[in-house]
């Protein structure tokens, strides 16, 4: 499913925080966003969400979000932010169905394919053993993917996730991103802000952001993808090439 924003600005309190952006998000692909802090990232998934509304229109599926009814909107277009706060005396199990809220009616108890979905994102995340649990007694990476997990279990079209690796340990860093190589290999759209450098030069496209605009936007093998990081990071950064692939050295 395709998205498309067309922001002339965002402004917040008075400040502009986002300014000219075109993005047109490869559909049935990972891409990630990057740059240093404060570079507008995060406010630019909002703006994708719905959650804040820019001087411009962001369409998807052709249609702008403001035209599409809640509930069908809340299927084909997830979100989640960093940090979120959770229903801490929810158990992992009950956070995750909120994930399928936008499927079932008003009231309705969960389906059959309801608590599948939700079986099969706890799997996926491989939180499934705790899911009586409640998420006030879990670890800050456990209850990380119970989040994702609840995300997972809307089974959208998009995904938009910010910050999805906080606290999560290499191997769970590792077992998110091929989570995100399943979504993809399903048609899924999955868009991610990541701090991580090495783990979005594994994405299919880079958007590398900096004061409130967009500076590049390709492949992460492309050179311009390259200039753009070093030229962000002030020239911190090495980009050498390692198994196939890109990797960042910070200096
Ligand atoms: N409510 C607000 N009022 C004023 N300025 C804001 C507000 N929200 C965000 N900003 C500013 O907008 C800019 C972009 O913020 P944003 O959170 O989108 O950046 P980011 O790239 O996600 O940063 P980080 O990597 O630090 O999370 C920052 O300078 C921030 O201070």
């Amino acid at each position: 499913m395709s998205l498309h924003a067309r922001i002339a600005r965002l402004r917040i309190e008075g400040a502009e925080i986002l300014h000219g952006i075109d993005l047109r998000l490869q559909p049935g692909a990972w891409t990630a966003i990057v740059g240093p802090n404060g570079a507008g990232k995060s406010s630019l998934l909002r703006v994708l969400a719905g959650l804040l509304k820019p001087e411009g229109e962001v369409q998807l599926q052709g249609r702008a979000l403001g035209h599409w009814p809640a509930a069908e909107r809340a299927r084909e277009l997830a979100w989640m932010g960093p940090q979120e706060p959770g229903a801490d005396d929810l158990t992992a199990h009950d956070v995750v169905m909120l994930g399928r809220l936008p499927h079932r009616a008003w009231l309705a108890p969960p389906s059959p394919a309801d608590h599948a979905a939700v079986e099969a994102a706890m799997q996926a995340l491989q939180c499934w053993p705790w899911r009586h649990r409640r998420l006030a007694s879990l670890s800050s990476g456990e209850r990380q993917r119970v989040l994702l997990a609840r995300v997972l279990a809307v089974q959208a079209a998009v995904t938009l996730l910010d910050e999805p690796l906080a606290h999560l340990d290499p191997p769970h860093q590792a077992e998110w991103q091929s989570g995100v190589r399943d979504l993809v290999a399903q048609g899924r759209t999955v868009v991610s802000v990541l701090h991580e450098l090495n783990i979005a030069l594994a994405a299919d496209q880079l958007v590398v952001m900096d004061a409130g605009r967009i500076v590049s936007h390709a492949p992460p093998s492309a050179p311009e993808s390259h200039e753009a990081l070093m030229r962000v990071f002030g020239g911190r950064l090495e980009l050498v090439p390692h198994g196939g692939r890109w990797v960042v050295v910070v200096r």
